[in-house]
């Protein structure tokens, strides 16, 4: 290396020395130079710990929902964390087969934790959420199990559960083909009843009915329910569930007439790669008749199809559960991106230093504020509205066991469109983290770009977002149809107050006028009130309402995100009126509340705007109000992230480590590359010596 190679070098250094002042001798492998290390065990951002205004492990407990639900949750982290058995820093750059056969190994290393200390299924849902690596594990328990529990009759569960919990049976939730994933009624694998034999005729008949995507089909699973036509005497019954064996208990062969495989690699180094999405085609395979799963409809042995009082609608049961559970996985996943540009904007510096002093942290700029402080408070706002979402599922879930059906369709709206939002939000919120982080953000260590990679197909599986915002629309369309003769209840009751909602304009006059619940609530409900009436009057202008639906599409998706944007907002401010103990913590959380509230205000002032419920001057205030409370986040900021109880091994982040020793990590990281085992390049001497080495024939190159 060069003199002017060594002086780059030392500049870099003596720049990692002002930054962090403890670092001693850091060894440059590879350029001869004897660096000074740095210390191990200091935390570097003790001073930002330091500045907290709030109980942080009463924070904790509020994130999590109850001193148990933390200490479950804090347990099952260290026990990953402290097995090196769930080591993943070189997941990205393991090939496909590997990674595969590193995701079984580890699957089974966590069944036999489970089994062995005895695990309950919520300590090993937290197990598997801490492996941190998608598993066909996630659909066996997440979708197949569900399946079964919410469209079996009592014998099938009597008969299929015991084997699917005990893992002796692996199955997945096969719907989607190759030619159709939204429109579940367009879907063409044929289930064909045969009276003479009692059974089903499992059949593909084209190749767009090749099962496609379902997650532990391609090498995992024995078993699948899998969604099918039901013929029955030549006619058409509508799409059900049926429970499919695939391959040998044996030897894991295809069993005859089945033709399963992986459908390739997907977005991104490791991520969704450690997932076996699969393709599935049956020639003519037969199971018995019991395994349709037949709590919705039932064939009898004469071939006549019984239908139960329970509405057909439950066959999607299983997405409204799955959808829950997604929404709850959203603030996991966004407040991981966020705690870790928090704590790296802490410990970066740039620009601003006077006399030789340290740089400005670039978490003290209005600009890093006004992207990362929205994205924390989205975390909250998140993790609140998904704690709000399992008690409705739950008590969807009793309803119907009691043959209560009336909240279904809410339930469906609410889980379609929160999912939808949320993960749309989450997904950008990831990319904006890294984009928060810099350069050193876009590097694999940063933990952000894998995290992205797994995270944005949530935008498309279990139903497209806009295809999913469309199903709220149809809901929000029906209730104004309705409001002359029946009262709307729960999410949409807003709707029963209408004609104030489009009358009464907002009386904020100050900016301190925003820092009032019922004046934000209000602003919300009445930009969604006035959104839904406005596409029901246009709707009304069209003969054929489907046409109309379909004309309006883009404007219904805007009313379904106002009104999923209207239940967050409601829900954190519900919560805000519980009692949430610990110093500081429901003040802060307040804040955060306000932040979330009028960060959507302002972005979405347009609406606000063109519905006439604001002024330009009041959505100004209410962007002054922003950037005051921006000011109150700051020194509460680290703390706010550590809350989420996040182990360093879960964060799987150099830049967003507890301690924030970035550099020496992220220094010590590049040397662990394989590129650099050796100092000449593999292929050197084949493709770039006689490059260098050419004799070059025309001279005026
Ligand atoms: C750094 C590394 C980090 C690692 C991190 C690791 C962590 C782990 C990470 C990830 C693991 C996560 C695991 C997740 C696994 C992914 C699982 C994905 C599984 C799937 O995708 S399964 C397939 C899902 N498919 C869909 O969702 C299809 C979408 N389509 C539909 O839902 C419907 O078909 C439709 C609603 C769009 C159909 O519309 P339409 O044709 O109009 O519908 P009809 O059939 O006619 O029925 C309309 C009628 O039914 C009502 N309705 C519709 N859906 C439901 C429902 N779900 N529940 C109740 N009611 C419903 C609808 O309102 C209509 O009612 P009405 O007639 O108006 O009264
Ligand atoms: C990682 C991953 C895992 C998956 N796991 C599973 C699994 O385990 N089991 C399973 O069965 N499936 C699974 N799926 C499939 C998934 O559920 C579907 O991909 C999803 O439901 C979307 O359907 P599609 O692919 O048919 O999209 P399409 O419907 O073809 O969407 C394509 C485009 O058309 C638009 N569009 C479609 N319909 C309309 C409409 N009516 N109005 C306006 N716009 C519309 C969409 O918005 C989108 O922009 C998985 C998918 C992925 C990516």
């Amino acid at each position: 290396m060069g003199l002017s190679g060594i002086s780059l070098l030392t500049t870099t250094y003596s720049l990692i020395l002002q930054h962090q002042s403890l670092l001693l001798c850091l060894r440059a492998k590879g350029f001869g130079l004897d660096l000074k290390k740095d210390m191990e065990g200091v935390d570097y951002l003790s001073d930002e710990r330091k500045k907290a205004q709030f109980d942080v492990e009463a924070m904790k407990i509020a994130w999590a929902g109850s001193l148990e639900a933390f200490q479950l949750s804090d347990r099952m982290a260290k026990l990953v964390a402290n097995d090196p058995a769930f080591e993943k820093f070189t997941r990205p750059m393991l090939g496909r087969k590997e990674l595969i056969k590193n995701t079984l190994r580890k699957a089974a290393h966590g069944w036999k934790l489970i089994v062995d200390l005895r695990l309950t299924e919520e300590e090993a849902k937290w197990l598997r959420l801490y492996i941190d690596e998608p598993a066909y594990t996630d659909l066996h328990w997440g979708m197949f199990i569900p399946a079964i529990e919410g469209q079996g009759t009592e014998e099938q569960k009597k008969k299929w559960l015991p084997l699917a919990k005990k893992m002796q049976i692996i199955g997945c939730y096969a719907q989607t083909e190759l030619g159709h994933g939204s429109n579940v009624q367009g879907l063409e694998t044929t289930a064909t009843f045969d009276p003479q034999t009692d059974e089903f005729i499992m059949h593909s008949p084209t190749l767009t009915s090749s099962k496609w995507w379902p997650g532990g089909l391609g090498k995992a699973s024995t078993h699948a329910v899998v969604y099918a036509r039901l013929i029955v005497g030549g006619e058409f019954h509508g799409v059900h569930g049926f429970i499919v064996q695939l391959r040998s208990l044996d030897d894991h062969s295809p069993l005859p007439g089945v033709t399963v495989g992986d459908i390739g690699m997907k977005f991104g180094n490791g991520a969704y790669n450690t997932m076996d999405n699969g393709v599935l085609r049956f020639d003519h395979v037969r199971i018995p008749r019991d395994q349709m799963l037949m709590r919705v409809s039932q064939v009898t042995r004469e071939g006549k199809i019984m239908q139960s009082d329970v509405p057909r609608q439950l066959i999607y049961g299983t997405m409204v559960y799955v959808r829950q559970t997604i929404v709850a996985d959203a603030s996991k996943a966004l407040s991981r991106a966020v705690c870790i540009a928090t704590r790296y904007s802490a410990i970066r510096r740039q620009f601003g230093s006077r006399n030789g002093g340290p740089e400005t942290q670039v978490i003290d700029y209005k600009t890093q504020q006004s992207r990362l402080f929205p994205l924390l408070a989205s975390a909250y706002a998140f993790r609140f509205v998904g704690e709000w979402l399992k008690w409705l599922y739950t008590d969807v879930k009793e309803r119907l066991a009691a043959n209560d059906f009336s909240t279904l369709p809410e339930a469906h709206a609410c889980t379609a469109g929160l999912k939808s939002l949320t993960t749309s939000f989450t997904a950008d919120g990831i990319e904006e983290c890294r984009k928060l982080c810099g350069g050193h953000g876009y590097l694999v260590s940063s933990g952000l770009p894998e995290l992205f990679a797994v995270y944005i197909p949530a935008c498309t599986y279990e139903g497209d977002n806009v295809v999913l915002l469309l199903q709220v629309a149809r809901f929000l369309v029906k209730t104004v149809s309705e409001l002359g003769y029946k009262k709307p209840v729960g999410t949409t009751a807003y709707m029963g107050r209408v004609a104030s909602l489009m009358q009464n304009n907002c009386a904020v006059q100050t900016a301190e006028g925003w820092l009032n619940p019922g004046a934000v609530v209000e602003a919300f409900e009445s930009r969604a009130a006035r959104m839904a009436v406005r596409c029901g009057q246009q709707l009304a202008k069209y003969e054929n309402p489907e046409e109309g639906f379909a004309e309006l599409s883009a404007d219904l998706v805007e009313a379904s995100i106002a009104h999923c944007q209207l239940i967050v907002v409601s829900k954190f401010i519900e919560k805000l009126q519980q009692d949430i103990p610990g110093k500081g913590v429901k003040q802060t959380l307040e804040v955060l509340c306000y932040v979330y509230a009028l960060f959507l205000l302002h972005k979405h002032q347009g609406d606000f705007l063109a519905t006439g419920y604001l002024t330009p001057k009041q959505a100004s205030l209410a962007n002054d109000q922003l950037r005051t409370l921006y000011s109150k986040v700051r020194p509460n900021a680290i703390t706010l992230v550590d809350s989420f109880n996040y182990t360093d091994h879960y964060l799987g982040s150099i830049l967003g480590r507890y301690d924030g020793n970035v550099y020496p990590k992220l220094y010590e990281a590049a040397w662990k590359d394989p590129l650099n085992d050796s100092d000449v390049v593999d292929g050197f001497y084949e493709y770039v010596q006689p490059i260098l080495k050419q004799k070059l024939r025309t001279a005026k190159l």
